[in-house]
């Protein structure tokens, strides 16, 4: 068989001149040079551009942008100055109407790679009210710059740990920023040898108080350290912790995590509730949305007051404890125990007593849960980016859950998994696209599927 490559005269190096014609998954161009499908970063749909090729795979190419010719209407002037090179952000340069119609794209397609009638079953896009500053949670790496004797701070370039140096990202609250600058001047004038040893600052704030919890990312922790981290104040700040990681680049988080002052915990407001967070728990990154689709996964699962309802991927038990109010019994499943702790503080707060929560894999606990003889009438799944264990699967479509309600951060892995549910009886019936996390190639969608013979 002739090699793919050989009937593509694309040169490597070379440089053509190209029209983007759609933006793919990644808020990148997509073109084509020869019949071949090339993605140009920063091209969008419309604009013409020099580029040059600097990766030849079997089936595309990756070009760099040299130079544009046209400005699409869609276009917009970027506010970030290290946008292009910080791995963040990836839609700046995209007016917000026209990230969001690209979004809701991406889900139609989805829905029409499945073979549905995504016209019907699509939702307009929930936007997020902010389209800046709407973060709640931010994690710095920060490097002890021994030349300079000070701390350099910024994110991570596209797909390297290059650091790319900035001291105000958009996306988070000004407050925020604020605590990182103070964080980073509190150990430049600490010098080496606290300096040197931290490599990560994380920072989350309740969106409902205001309040900032701090953790200093260390590679190892001993007492002065301790000491000395515990010094560290700015003025939204409650709570200061702390993590030893030996490895710089990887996982931050250590095993185990200090409180240097403070609670240790934050509150957060979602829906009408009150939730304790602490600092290696999940939250939603904003607030605003998150309630959005906490009330589209309630409505979606139009619980009966005798159901049993499973959460599963339940972090806090923030839906847990809101699909409660509605159901006989809600049951949580996660498997970080630190959040299963702070989801049963939760229950018991909230005076909830219908709800229970189990640590574990869900595709280790629902199979388990399935086999012994335990009956779910309806099923919520709100999974990280890999989506639903194929065990996990199996034993819902074994369950029979009346109504399915599948929150996905993913559409890569959400259109994997309804495939199966599809075969395995269920039937979409609608998909709800929210917008999360603005100027980013990332969306939600929640989707409900009813089992076939159930209307
Ligand atoms: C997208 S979050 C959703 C959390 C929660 N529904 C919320 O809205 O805050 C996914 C959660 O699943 C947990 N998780 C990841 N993999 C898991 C697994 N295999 N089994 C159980 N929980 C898992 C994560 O720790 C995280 O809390």
């Amino acid at each position: 068989m002739a090699d793919v490559k050989d009937s593509h005269p694309l040169e490597q190096g070379g440089t053509y001149e190209v029209t983007a014609l759609r933006l793919n998954d990644d808020g990148e161009g997509v073109t084509t040079i020869n019949g071949m499908t090339v993605f140009v970063p920063f091209l969008l749909p419309g604009e013409r551009g020099n580029v040059r090729v600097i990766e030849r795979q079997r089936r595309f190419a990756r070009a760099t942008l040299l130079d544009r010719y046209d400005t699409s209407p869609d276009r917009r002037d970027v506010p970030c100055p290290v946008f292009g090179a910080c791995g963040g952000c990836q839609a700046q340069h995209l007016r917000y109407d026209a990230q969001l119609t690209w979004k809701e794209n991406r889900v139609k397609r989805v829905a029409q790679q499945l073979g549905l009638d995504a016209d019907a079953i699509v939702r307009d896009i929930v936007p997020s009210p902010d389209a800046f500053r709407y973060r709640n949670q931010v994690q710095m790496p920060m490097r002890f710059d021994s030349d300079k004797k000070q701390v350099r701070m910024g994110y991570y370039g596209f797909a390297s740990h290059q650091m790319i140096e900035t001291d105000s990202c958009h996306l988070q609250s000004e407050a925020m920023q604020d605590t990182l600058n103070r964080a980073r001047v509190f150990l430049t004038d600490r010098g080496a040898d606290l300096a040197g040893l931290v490599h990560h600052v994380i920072v989350r704030e309740s969106q409902t108080t205001g309040e900032q919890l701090v953790v200093f990312v260390v590679r190892h922790s001993r007492g002065h350290v301790r000491r000395a981290l515990a010094e560290f104040e700015a003025p939204h700040v409650t709570s200061v912790c702390l993590t030893a990681q030996p490895k710089a680049v990887g996982p931050v988080w250590g095993r185990k995590l200090e409180t240097l002052y403070g609670p240790g915990t934050l509150k957060e407001n979602i829906a009408g509730l009150s939730f304790a967070v602490s600092p290696r728990s999940f939250l939603q990154i904003q607030a605003p949305v998150a309630e959005k689709m906490y009330q589209t996964v309630v409505d979606y699962a139009d619980l009966r007051s005798t159901d049993v309802v499973i959460d599963a991927y339940c972090g806090i038990g923030t839906l847990t404890l809101l699909l409660a109010g509605r159901a006989g019994q809600a049951i949580g499943v996660e498997e970080v125990e630190a959040s299963v702790e702070d989801a049963r503080i939760n229950g018991d707060d909230l005076g909830i007593d219908n709800a229970e929560f189990h640590v574990g894999r869900v595709e280790d606990w629902l199979p388990k849960w399935v086999e012994d003889g335990n009956r779910a009438d309806v099923v919520v799944f709100d999974p990280p980016r890999k989506g639903i264990d194929a065990s996990a699967i199996q034993a819902v479509l074994k369950a029979s859950p009346r109504r399915i309600v599948y929150a996905s951060c993913n559409p890569a892995t959400l259109q994997r998994d309804l495939k199966l549910l599809l075969a395995g009886g269920y039937r979409v019936e609608v998909m709800q696209p929210l917008d999360m996390f603005p100027q980013t190639a990332h969306l939600e969608c929640v989707t409900l599927l009813v089992r076939d013979c159930c209307r």
